[in-house]
Formats: C-alpha cells, sequence, structure tokens
C-alpha cells in the first residue's frame, strides 16, 4: 500500500478515492477504522473516511490520529488528508487542528495546503479561493448550514486554526514548475513555516505540486492535488479507463440533506416529472412520524422517488434560530439516515445521497463499513459498491455535478 488518505467527510473521500482510480490506482474505502484490515487487501491507496468535519477539534484530531497509525500500520508511505475543494470548516477547525496533529505525528517541516479543484471550478490564486468567478466567501458557501465559509484568504484561515505558521507558494512559481516549488518550500521551512499554500488554476498546476510532494510525508488539500501523486510511485493512468458499474439491482430512490446550490438546482430540474417529497424540519421536531410518511409515499410509486429536506438560506437559517444550528441539522441527518434503512429493506437498493453530512449518517445508520468505487457519473462522484451489502451508492458531495445530475446517475445505471 503506498497512499493512505484521510477524508474528513464521506462525500469528499469518494471524492479522492475516484480521482485515484481514474490515475490507475486499486482503492478501497473504508468508513472509519475497520477491525478487519483484510478487507483492504491489494489496493494501492486506501481512503479512511470519517464524519470530522464539524465534529469537536479534540474528536476529529483523536479520530485522524487513529486513521493515520493504522494507515502507516498497512505501509503507506504517504498521508493525504482530505478536505473540501471550498475548505469547509468552523471556526474552531478542523483543518488546522487535525494537520497540525498529523504533521507532528509524521515528524513533517512542511505540509502543503491546497484545496484547488480546476474542473469543479475551485481554484487558488494569489492565497484566494475561488468558486468559479467568485471569490469563496462571495459564493454560496457563505450561506452553508454548518461551515458558512465567510473569508476567502487561505493563508488567513489556516493561521487562524493552526498553531504554526503559514506561508504562501503563489502561481508564477508554481508555473515554474516541481523544482521551483520545492526550492520555494524548503525556502519558507527556513522561515519557520509549517505549511505553504500553493496556488493552482489548472491541471498542469496540480499535476506540479503533486510532483513535488513527492518526498513529503504529509499532503493536504482537495482531491484535484491528489490527481499528481500516483505517478510518484510509478502509477499511471490507464490510457483509456472502460466504465465498470456496481453490480446492484434493485430499486432506486435519492435522499438530499444537502442545502448547497448545485442540490437545489438538482432537485428544481426533476421536481415536476418526479415523485418528490419535502421533508417538514418542524414536523420532524414536533415528533410526527416523517420517516413512516415517507416511506409510504416511496412505496406508492414505481417511479425513482426523491425525498429532501433541502432549503434555500432563508428557511435554513430560520430553522437553525428555532432548534440551534447543529440540532436541526442533526434532527435532519437522523430522519434521512432511517428512511433510508427503509427504503433498503422495501428493496431501493440503489441509492444517490446528497450532501456530506448526509451521506456520513446514511452510511453509518445502514452499517455500511467499506466500499468499492466504480467509475464517475459527475467529477468527483462515483458510483460506489458497498462491500459488506448489496447495495449502490452515489454520495454526491453538495456543490457536485451537473444539473441533471439525478437523471444522469440512474442513466448510466439503469
Ligand atoms: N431544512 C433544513 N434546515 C436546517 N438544516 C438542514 C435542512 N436541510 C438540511 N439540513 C442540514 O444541513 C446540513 C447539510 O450538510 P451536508 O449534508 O454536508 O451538505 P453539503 O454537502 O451541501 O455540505 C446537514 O447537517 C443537514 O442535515
Ligand atoms: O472537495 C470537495 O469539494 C468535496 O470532495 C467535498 O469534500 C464536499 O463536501 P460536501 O459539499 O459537504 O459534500
Amino acid at each position: 500500500m503506498m497512499l493512505g488518505i484521510i477524508a474528513d467527510d464521506y462525500t469528499g473521500a469518494t471524492d479522492i478515492a475516484v480521482t485515484l482510480v481514474n490515475e490507475g490506482m486499486r482503492v478501497v474505502q473504508v468508513l472509519g477504522v475497520p477491525e478487519d484490515a483484510g478487507v483492504v487487501a491489494g489496493a494501492d491507496a486506501v481512503v479512511v473516511a470519517l464524519k470530522s468535519r464539524t465534529i469537536a477539534p479534540a474528536d476529529a484530531v483523536s479520530q485522524s490520529l487513529a486513521a493515520c497509525d493504522w494507515l502507516r500500520g498497512l505501509g503507506a508511505r504517504q498521508i493525504f488528508f482530505k478536505y473540501c475543494s471550498t475548505f469547509d470548516s468552523t471556526a474552531q477547525g478542523n483543518i488546522g487542528p487535525v494537520a497540525d496533529a498529523l504533521g507532528d505525528a509524521l515528524g513533517v517541516g512542511m505540509a502543503f495546503v491546497c484545496p484547488a479543484f480546476p474542473v469543479n471550478k475551485r481554484s487558488v490564486y494569489m492565497g484566494h479561493l475561488f468558486v468559479g468567478d467568485r471569490l469563496l466567501s462571495e459564493s454560496p458557501m457563505k450561506d452553508h448550514p454548518l461551515t458558512p465559509m465567510r473569508d476567502s484568504d487561505l493563508v488567513r484561515l489556516m493561521s487562524a486554526q493552526s498553531a504554526h505558521d503559514v506561508g504562501l507558494i503563489a502561481l508564477p512559481v508554481v508555473m515554474e514548475g516541481p523544482q521551483a516549488i520545492a526550492d520555494a518550500a524548503r525556502a519558507l521551512v527556513a522561515e519557520g513555516r509549517r505549511y505553504a499554500v500553493v496556488d493552482a488554476v489548472c491541471e498542469a498546476d496540480l499535476r506540479a505540486i503533486g510532483r513535488a510532494a513527492a518526498d513529503m510525508a504529509l499532503v493536504t488539500g482537495g482531491s484535484g492535488v491528489a490527481k499528481g501523486l500516483p505517478a510518484n510511485f510509478g502509477i499511471h493512468a490507464p490510457a483509456e479507463g472502460t466504465a465498470h458499474w456496481p453490480d446492484v439491482t434493485g430499486g432506486a430512490a435519492v435522499l438530499a440533506g444537502s442545502c448547497s446550490a448545485a442540490t437545489r438546482g438538482q432537485i428544481a430540474r426533476v421536481r415536476d416529472s418526479w415523485p418528490v417529497l419535502k421533508l417538514d424540519v418542524d414536523r420532524i421536531a414536533a415528533g410526527a412520524d416523517v420517516v413512516a410518511e415517507a416511506l409510504a409515499f416511496a412505496a406508492a410509486t414505481d417511479a425513482i422517488p426523491l425525498i429532501y429536506a433541502s432549503s434555500d438560506p432563508d428557511e435554513v437559517a430560520a430553522m437553525q434560530a428555532k432548534y440551534g444550528r447543529d440540532r436541526a441539522g442533526a434532527m435532519v441527518e437522523d430522519t434521512i439516515a432511517e428512511i433510508a434503512n427503509g427504503l433498503v429493506a422495501a428493496g431501493r437498493t440503489r441509492l444517490v445521497v446528497a450532501g456530506g453530512e448526509t451521506s456520513g449518517a446514511v452510511l453509518n445508520g445502514l452499517g455500511v463499513r467499506a466500499l468499492r468505487i466504480c467509475s464517475e457519473i459527475d467529477p468527483g462522484v462515483p458510483w460506489c459498491q458497498a462491500l459488506d451489502a448489496p447495495v449502490a451508492l452515489a454520495l454526491k458531495s453538495g456543490n457536485f455535478g451537473s444539473p441533471d445530475f439525478f437523471v444522469k446517475a440512474f442513466e448510466v445505471l439503469p
């Protein structure tokens, strides 16, 4: 095993897993550290998916260190800490505290910080994170229910979360190539800095950064920068990949807890043509049997039902004002997880789940502990086959996927 990945949410984990698969690696994704290491036999890279993005920093640190120990025990020669391409984090962390702890455990002097993922329109320029042509802080991420991002300056964000100093390797240096990037990193270490935010606006930048990171024990970032890593281990993308999809038949359903602009657009696309049910947070809070209602709704149709809680920022803010941010989120996540259980029990074994936290709740609820990564539906979103249940899952990062993603997902897996 060459590369060990620790991902702070389940959608982010499948995103980096499929990125490495596309580059020719054999990848297994586990949900938390498994008791039996046999499940990862033969993998070039192992992704440990955690649900650690918004939990207490001390818990995120201890879970990440446990994953790191386990991966190193399996022989991982490099550890990658995968966080969101929009740097999703709370004011307390958890990107800084986890990166600090992993760096200490691995004894590193320098780690890159690079959330760029140009194919999904996230780029870093002069240390500032852009979503399309907007700064992160002016993008819809400013209204995320759990991790509203109100700053775009990655050096400032990382400095606030980390105990260490942070520098910048700006685009002109990145464009000079791997040697210049490595030299700049060494210069930052000499200044006493532990991290380098690295600019990247296109795939060539990501590959150059990947090359420059060849000898680093720890790399941190979005899945884009992982593209360049397999080549360091002598692994290259197959000339022409053939699509491979889960071997799962059975009914289908879509569950959405993501309130991102992309997910809301994807819901709007099918609202008039699919059976759709919106979950009412007030009724969940009042103890109504919303799960039974949703399952009855799904049972009444032969088509693909879409069940969602996704709401616009004003509605989310109103729910959070009433119930608290964490409680509102947890109520919705628990409800969707129970619905997922009921749907699978009723034979709907091909599920699209929109939202990282939501996906974590669903997989934990289903008791799924390991996934085989299949081909991509859209950049960063593969179909996955559960290794411990006859279930196919597409875990869609909130902001990923084309407007017709839900339709597309079941076109490739009819
Ligand atoms: N109507 C709503 N009101 C309040 N919170 C909500 C509502 N709908 C969903 N949520 C919560 O918002 C959070 C969305 O996060 P997540 O699933 O990670 O989506 P994304 O991938 O877009 O970040 C979840 O905790 C979810 O339970
Ligand atoms: O890097 C990304 O953008 C994704 O892989 C990711 O982490 C998305 O998280 P959610 O938007 O919470 O699904």
